[in-house]
């Protein structure tokens, strides 16, 4: 049974343009279909704005209050409403957030780590789990603003790891860290995974995730195009199910280095039939007609009516 399920999941903003007169839906993900059991990394690839951050805040029910919600969350095989969202979030379901922002700014880090124990002795947890990532007791007494890049982001894995998580979230853990500082990141996530944590690890740089996820989810323009076993990214992209995946595949430097024509549609303006249409290369009229069912294929599954 997966640990977390994710089943037509649509996300919407009302907005009131135009001096307030009018009012406008912005429908920010459509129909997202996501799984992840324990032990295994789930990597969601996308552009900006393709929707990964409002699913991981979708899932941990932090939204904005004028997000409209629809669609399932499972979680162990019970729906996660908001209540019991309030009651996993930071203990069952732990979340890595991007920006050190995150913390507290007026309080030590330890203290902050410490908060998050799930343990008897909070004290002893935090040392070692500051040792395990490589964090001096020094680091203990430090606020927010006196830690390094790589060290705010050892002590916001360490808050998830200390949390003792079923599921870790982790969006975009390593920006602006050097190669070495991202692998090092990275294979800290695959240890929690080794441990039987499940890790939703989201991220623009499909390279870096490959190694150590085992499925990546493909999103565009706010829904999951396509789901594929991780070694389906390789050669020439051949066994990857959806032109988009394709495509960005082809799209890097050691590949084609061929860059997608067009852009995403935004939020207010999506085409009527498969969002990607617009700018696929082997598109036809009866894309345009209906947006594509989920469909299982070769061990993935793709929404895209020709997909073989
Ligand atoms: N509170 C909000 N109100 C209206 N639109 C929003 C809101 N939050 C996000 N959006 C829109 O929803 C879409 C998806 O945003 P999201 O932050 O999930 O993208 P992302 O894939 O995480 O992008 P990035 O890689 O840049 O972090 C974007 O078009 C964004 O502008
Ligand atoms: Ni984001």
């Amino acid at each position: 049974m997966p640990l977390l399920k994710v089943s037509d999941l649509s996300v919407s903003f009302t907005q009131y343009a135009g001096g307030g007169m009018k009012k406008q839906t912005l429908q920010v993900i459509q129909d997202l279909h996501l799984s992840i059991e324990p032990g295994e990394i789930v990597a969601v690839i996308g552009s900006s704005g393709s929707g990964k951050s409002l699913l991981a805040h979708a899932i941990m029910g932090i939204l904005p209050s004028n997000a409209a919600v629809t669609g399932k969350i499972e979680f162990d095989g019970v729906p996660l409403d908001a209540e019991r969202q309030a009651a996993l979030r930071g203990k069952e379901i732990a979340l890595v957030p991007q920006s050190v922002n995150y913390l507290d700014p007026l309080m030590r880090v330890g203290r902050q780590v410490r908060s998050s124990a799930k343990g008897g002795d909070p004290a002893a947890e935090q040392r070692s789990v500051f040792e395990r990532f490589g964090l001096s007791s020094a680091v203990e007494r430090m606020f927010p603003f006196q830690l390094s890049g790589g060290m705010a982001r050892r002590v916001l894995v360490s808050t998830a790891t200390i949390s003792g998580a079923k599921l870790i979230i982790a969006d975009e853990p390593t920006p602006g860290l050097n190669p070495e500082a991202v692998q090092e990141a990275l294979s800290q996530f695959k240890e929690l995974a080794d441990e039987g944590c499940a890790v939703l690890l989201i991220s623009h740089d499909i390279e870096s995730v490959l190694p150590i996820a085992d499925k990546v989810a493909v999103f565009y323009a706010g829904t999951t195009v396509e789901v594929a076993p991780a070694a389906d990214f390789g050669g020439d992209g051949g066994r990857l199910r959806h032109p988009y995946s394709k495509a960005l595949w082809k799209a890097l430097p050691q590949n084609d280095f061929m860059p997608i024509p067009g852009s995403q549609p935004s939020p207010n303006a999506l085409p009527a039939g498969c969002l990607f249409a617009p700018r696929c290369s082997a598109a036809t009229p009866d894309c345009t007609v209906a947006r594509p069912e989920v469909r299982v294929l070769r061990g993935g599954t793709v929404r895209c009516i020709h997909a073989s």
